[in-house]
């Protein structure tokens, strides 16, 4: 589906949240590096996560999927890798497939070529070749970007790495130097931002049976000779994904209130914050259940200062969300979103001002003077090829006039396939 065009209306009942991409990513590649046999319920496709599989997969893990999305994860620690030849990996868009492998294959001493599409390919990686240039590895770059060729296996040592750029490097490394013989040390050395998935990060190494000591988040120290060891686990719904129709109950929502399933109250996810800034803003939010959150509308959102620096995948939302606040809502610390999978600065500047919200771009974000009723006209807007746009201009639709005519609509299998039959099942009127 290319274009679909979102009329106004409102939302509301029940609805199951996909589960967290960024789990997925992790426990798949855990699982993959083990000598067992590991279950993994509750995995939501999406061409995120299938780049994934395919990567592990051509280092000769095996996976199947098995009933209700649960994976069957063989380690590829209990087959014999092929070292003689360069393996290639596709990372389709894939920013987290293609920064989390790099390190890996280059651990398991596998040569590996890697390629993607879209945007990817812009995307930083200076900071790994940084570390292959200190270790003399040999790597190729098509004019520094993709594809990318490493040929070296990856040396055990001190890795100095600046925590500002994407915290995937950081969760790269760590996923790949326990596999090497001896101790490796991370020293971040610019503060690092995005610092819960990091957090994820280490919380899934500890369920497969990886060490890793840290004080604070400057300095990592990863035993080597470690070996990953196969587990059932679930992956818990996507934060990430729930805030858009968190943010449609609130500013869209039938009386009622929305619920939304499959989310864990104490989630390390750090887009969890969504919660906290949606109340802050004046939304009432209540746990129903153990794994199941109540969203009510807000007649009056305030506008605030939003520091998103440890939750960048938010901001195409709360700049939606901004829009329908009373006065100004700010989102400060948000330079790393000019290298998503657009520059989601520009793009939501860009289409929020198409469909009539007062919104600029500054420095480090975006500054929104928002109207507590909305009444903004709608029109035509494009999803820039990227599924958080996409989905925040679906939600932004449901409080306009005339609805929005998207194109690019079919971007958000990236992460959320379903995310317009779902959008419908709570109420949403599309056309096609
Ligand atoms: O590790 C992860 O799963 C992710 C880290 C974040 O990237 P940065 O660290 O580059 O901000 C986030 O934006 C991305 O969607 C997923
Ligand atoms: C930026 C994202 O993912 P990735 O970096 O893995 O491409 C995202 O899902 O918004």
């Amino acid at each position: 589906m290319d274009r679909v065009h979102v009329e106004p209306g409102a939302v509301g009942g029940a609805v199951r949240i996909p589960s967290s991409k960024s789990i997925g990513h992790r426990a798949i590649i855990c699982a993959g590096l083990t000598d067992g046999v590991s279950t993994i319920h509750n995995v939501t496709m999406s061409k995120d996560i299938e780049a994934t599989i395919g990567a592990m997969k051509a280092l000769e893990a095996s996976i199947e999927c098995g009933k209700e999305g649960a994976l069957r994860v063989v380690g590829l620690r209990s087959r014999t890798a092929a070292r003689d030849r360069i393996v290639s990996i596709d990372c389709h868009e894939s920013g987290s497939t293609l920064r989390f492998m790099i390190p890996l294959a280059a651990a398991l001493g596998i040569p590996a070529q890697f390629s993607g599409q879209g945007r990817l390919a812009e995307r930083p990686l200076d900071v790994y070749y940084d570390l292959f240039r200190k270790q003399k590895l040999r790597y190729e770059t098509q004019s520094g970007g993709l594809p990318l060729v490493v040929l070296d296996p990856l040396q055990p040592g001190t890795f100095s790495v600046a925590g500002n750029i994407s915290s995937q490097f950081i969760t790269g490394l760590l996923l790949a130097l326990p596999l090497l013989q001896q101790d490796s040390v991370i020293e971040v050395t610019a503060p690092l931002e995005s610092i819960p998935y990091v957090d994820l990060t280490l919380q899934v190494l500890r369920t497969f049976g990886i060490t890793v000591e840290h004080q604070g988040y400057e300095r990592f120290q990863i035993p080597g000779g470690q070996r990953y060891e196969a587990q059932e686990c679930t992956v818990e719904g996507d934060y990430s994904q729930a805030a858009f129709f968190m943010a449609a109950a609130a500013v869209a929502g039938k009386k009622e209130g929305l619920c939304l399933e499959g989310l864990s109250p104490c989630s390390a996810q750090g887009d969890r914050v969504i919660c906290d800034i949606l109340q802050s803003m004046g939304a009432r939010i209540v746990w129903e259940r153990e794994d199941a959150v109540k969203v009510y509308p807000c007649e009056k959102l305030r506008g605030r200062t939003l520091d998103v620096s440890q939750c960048p995948d938010l901001v195409p939302i709360l700049a939606v969300l901004g829009a329908f606040a009373e006065g100004t809502t700010a989102i400060i610390n948000a330079q790393r979103l000019r290298y998503k999978e657009s520059d989601r600065l520009a793009a939501v500047w860009e289409e929020l001002s198409a469909v009539g919200v007062n919104i600029e771009q500054t420095e480090d974000g975006l500054r929104i003077a928002g109207r507590p009723n909305g009444g903004y006209p709608g029109g035509e807007a494009k999803s820039w090829n990227d599924h958080r746009i996409a989905m925040a201009m679906a939600i932004l639709a449901l409080k306009t006039q005339g609805g929005v005519s998207l194109t690019g609509a079919g971007s958000v299998a990236k992460s959320w396939p379903s995310f317009w039959e779902d959008l419908t099942r709570i109420g949403g009127v599309l056309h096609e």
